[in-house]
């Protein structure tokens, strides 16, 4: 049922995320009557903050590093300043046998031979991720033959020893969140290098994981919305798109309808292809949106009335291979009153190991806490945790993966506009894929790309 009155505007735009709330502001700023339909009952999208003790803890998005330039001209603009993780100290590493070693650096100490192996393989990485075209991954010297083989295939094949090949699957693990089998090699190679390097990607210290925000990085969605006011609607899930001679009605699950020039989805691909579009999508676009799952993240913050790990020289950083968690960093906000570890549980595996509950997970994740940092990690005064796969408006985290052949059978599909649908979204970035930075830097791009669509006058 469509409702009687249906407002209008230039341009809606679908998702009052980043991506969203940053082509939106773009917009307005042009004077374009812009209107934003999101269907939480908050904005933000994959950065949410909760409280805890008057304290802003980051359930979602959190870290910034060297590149990120949108990500930080943003919270410069809304005043929101950043502080560095805390990485003094020495960092921990379990084996599969759970024996614990520190280390320094990024890659923990393994056999010479191991490490070795896996200095190679980076190398080989890196060289092959430089030959990525981030802007058409498809037309990339040798696309085929990296889209067809996974990440998994190509670790096996290019390491020689057990460790090294556990090692680089395990940093596979934490930054996709997903098992390197699912992921093409193409994509793994173009989402590193989108952000420059595999080692800005797994870095701390000039890398992806070098900066917080105070307050949390929700702040950035909020600042953005306060600039929109009443232009963003919230709890209204966008249902159907209509696209006709002169416009398209964008229809909410209630019916309420909303009738504009353009509209830009602004949602992950698998949520995108979960919206009814007359006339049908053309058959790349659903193909695309038909492969792209998302990674599968439970983000689980644990906070301490202090950062206890800190007297006895750790950094709170810890790698295992023993798992269940994979790694663990230090994200207690300045100055140090509080002592927050962050870390991920891949919601597949949570599953397997039967934890389905939160008290189960918390159980789990704190038995794993207290074999690295000792009994005082057993008793945290907060557990809090969000399983993104379980969030209907985001289905998982912390992005879309790309399996073998999709980048080369659908890829051009990814941002191409569909009559008057132009798509948006960290997953449409070229710089800084799946990440805060190129979530905004994919909405300033669709704000461009309406601007310079001529099919047809702005104004309804
Ligand atoms: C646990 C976790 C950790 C992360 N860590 C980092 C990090 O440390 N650093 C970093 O840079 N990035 C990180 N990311 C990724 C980063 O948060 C995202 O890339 C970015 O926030 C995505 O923004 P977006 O606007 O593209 O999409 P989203 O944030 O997903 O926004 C989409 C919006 O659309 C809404 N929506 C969905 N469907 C509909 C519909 N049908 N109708 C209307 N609205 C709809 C959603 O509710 C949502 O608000 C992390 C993400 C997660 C989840």
């Amino acid at each position: 049922m469509i409702h009687q009155t249906s407002p209008s505007a230039d341009v809606v735009v679908v998702g009052a995320g980043l991506a969203g709330l940053s082509c939106a502001r773009e917009l307005l700023r042009d004077g374009i009557d812009v209107l934003v339909c999101e269907a939480r009952t908050r904005v933000g999208g994959r950065v949410e903050n909760v409280e805890v003790d008057g304290e802003a803890v980051d359930l979602g998005g959190q870290f910034l590093g060297p590149g990120q330039d949108r990500a930080y001209a943003l919270a410069g603009e809304l005043g929101v300043p950043v502080f560095r993780m805390y990485t003094s100290g020495t960092h921990l590493a379990e084996d599969l046998s759970g024996r614990i070693r520190r280390f320094r650096g990024t890659v923990p100490r393994l056999s010479p031979v191991a490490l070795l192996d896996f200095a190679q393989a980076e190398a080989r990485f890196e060289h092959l991720a430089r030959t990525v075209d981030t802007e058409a991954p498809w037309r990339t010297r040798d696309a085929e033959r990296l889209d067809t083989q996974t990440l998994a295939g190509w670790i096996r094949r290019t390491l020689r020893t057990a460790n090294g090949r556990r090692l680089f699957a395990l940093a596979a693990r934490v930054l996709w969140a997903c098992e390197p089998s699912e992921l093409s090699l193409l994509h793994a190679l173009f989402y590193a290098r989108s952000a420059g390097s595999l080692r800005a990607v797994m870095a701390t210290e000039n890398g992806a994981q070098q900066d917080l925000l105070v307050g949390g990085a929700h702040q950035l969605a909020a600042g953005l919305a306060d600039q929109l006011g009443e232009r963003v609607r919230l709890a209204m899930p966008i249902r159907r798109i209509v696209q006709q001679d002169d416009e398209v009605r964008v229809v909410a699950e209630s019916g309420q309808s909303v009738r504009a020039a353009r509209v830009v989805v602004a949602i992950p691909p698998t949520l995108a292809g979960r919206i009814d579009y007359d006339p049908p999508l053309p058959p790349g676009r659903d193909g695309l949106t038909q492969r792209l799952a998302m990674g599968s993240t439970i983000k689980c913050m644990i906070v301490y009335p202090e950062p206890f790990w800190r007297a006895t020289g750790l950094s709170g950083h810890a790698l295992s291979l023993r798992g269940p968690l994979a790694a663990v960093a230090d994200s207690s906000p300045p100055p140090a009153r509080r002592g927050v570890l962050v870390s991920v549980l891949e919601a597949g595996v949570a599953r397997r190991l039967g934890t389905n509950t939160v008290s189960e997970r918390r159980a789990l994740v704190l038995d794993e806490l207290t074999r690295l940092f000792g009994p005082q990690a057993g008793n945290p005064s907060a557990y809090l945790e969000r399983d993104w796969s379980a969030e209907p408006f985001t289905r998982g985290a912390y992005s879309a993966l790309f399996p073998t052949g999709a980048w080369t059978q659908y890829g051009p599909a990814l941002r191409a506009p569909v009559g008057r649908i132009h798509w948006a979204g960290s997953e449409t970035a070229t710089r800084w894929y799946g990440y805060i930075d190129g979530a905004i830097r994919s909405g300033e791009a669709a704000a461009d790309a309406v601007r310079a669509d001529r099919t047809a006058p702005l104004t309804t």
